[in-house]
């Protein structure tokens, strides 16, 4: 049974279709997450979901129960925006025990329910502190404790970690998913971060004004899209043109790049060298067609310059024919 569907939603402010025909089933303990450029309608689809909005049409169930009309907080949802939305003048502790208190949970249960809850999230010690006297990754994880400590049925989380630094980003992308995959709990997540939906989800779902793309797992979205939209937003995208006149799609790993004058492949040019590390990118230029192409390959010590002259080649089977 599907924890969350909805079923031809949509929701219109004036001429705009935030949200267009919208379906989705996401099965129990499911992490899907919700991709798309800004204005995509990522945040309208959480925000009908968690009941703070209402859809034009369509119908959200939760659990097998029809929720479109009932109010948010029938809903038992966890919530996560970027912005942590802490209470400044409580502690870290009080805090936490909100949520427990609005559904009436008090004493020592909500005590230890809201220290544990603490503690999975690695904030044990930390309290009695106030959320000005925390950094931001662990304000974020203040606002993950509140958002779990009441068992919710289902997490939504609107770009949680849109406003940490880059590698605290990654530490807590995977405690993240660590926590979701203990917690066995039904996750919605929202970002614009390709790399933070492929590396996190079990299915993404992409967006573009309003409408659904396509919903898959994340190598599926990615090495066969269903359009040239997805294509380009997950990532870099070479499109070759095909013997039978469509376009194909090849990733950036699977182009091969070796000297001129070794075993064929097609004549380029390098115009532009890379360093990123453990892996090289060549920005290059198919000899007689002016054809971009960018290659993604792991760097062993010795790169290609710009100017060099190299055969590039792939196979027929990393090829995705796109509309
Ligand atoms: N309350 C509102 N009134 C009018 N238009 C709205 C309202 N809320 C959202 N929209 C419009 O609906 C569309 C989708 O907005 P939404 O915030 O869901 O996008 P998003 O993908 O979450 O964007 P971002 O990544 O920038 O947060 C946008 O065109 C937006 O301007």
């Amino acid at each position: 049974m599907s924890d969350i569907r909805l079923e031809g939603v949509s929701k219109r402010y004036g001429a705009v279709a935030a949200a267009d025909e919208v379906d989705l089933a996401v099965a129990q303990g499911e992490f899907v997450t919700i991709l798309g450029p800004s204005g995509s309608g990522k945040t309208t689809l959480l925000s009908l979901i968690a009941g703070l909005n209402r859809p034009t049409v369509g119908r959200i169930f939760i659990g097998g129960r029809d929720v479109t009309d009932a109010p948010a907080q029938q809903r038992n949802i966890g919530l996560v925006f970027q912005s942590y939305a802490l209470f400044p003048h409580m502690t870290v502790l009080e805090n936490v025990l909100f949520p427990l208190g609005v559904r009436k949970i008090g004493g020592a249960a909500a005590r230890t329910q809201a220290l544990d809850a603490l503690k999975l999230v690695r904030l044990d010690g930390l309290q009695d502190r106030r959320p000005s006297q925390l950094s931001g990754g662990q304000q974020q994880r203040v606002a993950l404790a509140r958002a779990i400590v009441f068992k919710p049925d289902i997490l939504l989380l609107d770009e949680p970690l849109g406003a940490l630094d880059r590698k605290l980003r990654e530490e807590l992308q995977v405690e993240l998913k660590q926590l979701q995959r203990s917690l066995g709990v039904t996750t919605l997540l929202v970002t614009h971060d390709q790399e933070e939906a492929l590396s996190l989800s079990d299915r993404i779902m992409v967006l573009d004004k309003g409408r659904t793309q396509q919903v898959a797992a994340p190598a599926d979205a990615y090495l066969r899209p269903a359009n040239r939209f997805v294509a380009e937003f997950l990532g870099i995208a070479n499109f070759v043109g095909l013997a039978d006149g469509r376009t194909g799609l090849v990733r950036p790993e699977r182009v091969r790049v070796a000297a001129a004058n070794i075993n064929g492949g097609r004549p380029a040019r390098v115009v532009e060298t890379i360093y990123l590390g453990q892996m090289v990118r060549y920005h290059l230029s198919l000899v007689g067609e002016a054809v971009p192409l960018v290659a993604a390959l792991p760097f062993v010590g010795k790169a290609f310059a710009a100017g060099d002259e190299v055969a590039v080649s792939w196979d027929t089977a990393d090829i995705w024919p796109v509309a």
